[in-house]
């Protein structure tokens, strides 16, 4: 589904900046990937690639075998569009619209039919349990409702390709399990490829694989297995050797 070859990033400024180096990473078919790394470890600049709105200084980006190298604006406009999901921090949901409306604004942007985007809407707030909350205002729900209405939105066009940055970050420990459960299931029955980029150990002992890096450069890579416990230790063992997370790791959340 991903292919990401020796990609290079470099920004060039006051001061140039090299902040990737030689990154591989392919990631299959259904599959759910964490990456982790400290603070300015090069995580962002990474999704931002993948997402499309930054471009690698070397190197290609293959999603569903398309290099979107090659791809001009408009095309890539309508590739984000169509074949990615995005969920974000800060949930990054319209304030002035009601949840069913951030729910099928990407529809909207695609020219949908009205009686479609409110059948999808109704189908996928059912799935994720905000159906009683779709005519209210974004700052009369909680963090979680929030996040899960971002996730909703996220998934209405069936995307092939989601990406996540932090987001249980504004999250209690609490609505951060239930936002993961629901990612979880979403990956499983739709089989829909992930990417989650986070800090927090927990969110990342639900993926199927961790990828580490450090200073712009791969690390190491942790397989999950069958037991989520172990491996939210075998995260914090990593993190621990990695260095750099003293300051930036919320305290530690137990399984
Ligand atoms: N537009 C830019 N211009 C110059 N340098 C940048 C730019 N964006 C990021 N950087 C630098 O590249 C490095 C990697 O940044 P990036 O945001 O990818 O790190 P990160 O791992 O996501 O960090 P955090 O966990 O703090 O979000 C940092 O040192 C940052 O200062």
């Amino acid at each position: 589904m991903l292919e990401v070859q020796q990609v290079s990033k470099i920004y060039e400024g006051n001061v140039t900046y090299r902040a990737l180096t030689n990154i591989d990473l392919t990631i299959a078919d259904g599959e759910f990937v964490g990456i982790m790394g400290p603070s300015g470890s090069g995580k962002t600049t990474l999704l931002n690639m993948i997402a499309t709105v930054d471009a690698p200084t070397t190197g290609s980006i293959l999603i569903g075998g398309k290099d979107i190298g090659k791809l001009d604006n408009h095309e890539l406009a309508v590739f984000r569009r169509r074949e990615l999901g995005f969920v974000f921090q800060d949930f990054n949901l319209l304030n002035t619209l009601t949840v069913e409306e951030n729910i099928v604004l990407p529809l909207t942007l695609d020219g949908t039919r009205i009686s479609e985007m409110k059948q999808k809407s109704r189908e996928i707030a059912g799935k994720l349990g905000i159906s009683s909350i779709m005519k209210k205002r974004t700052y009369e729900i909680s963090g979680g409702q929030a996040q899960r209405t971002a996730i909703a939105r996220a998934m209405i066009h069936s995307p092939k390709l989601l990406l996540a940055d932090e987001p249980t970050g504004n999250l209690d420990s609490g609505a951060a399990r239930d936002v993961m459960d629901l990612l979880e299931t979403i990956n499983r029955q739709q089989a829909t490829t992930m990417m989650l980029v986070t800090h927090d150990a927990l969110a990342a002992s639900y993926c199927h694989r961790v990828v580490f890096i450090k200073d712009g450069r791969f690390y190491t890579e942790i397989h999950r297995g069958d037991n989520r416990q172990s491996f939210f230790q075998k995260i914090m063992d990593t993190l621990s050797l990695l260095g750099g997370y003293n300051h930036d790791v919320p305290p530690v959340r137990i399984p």
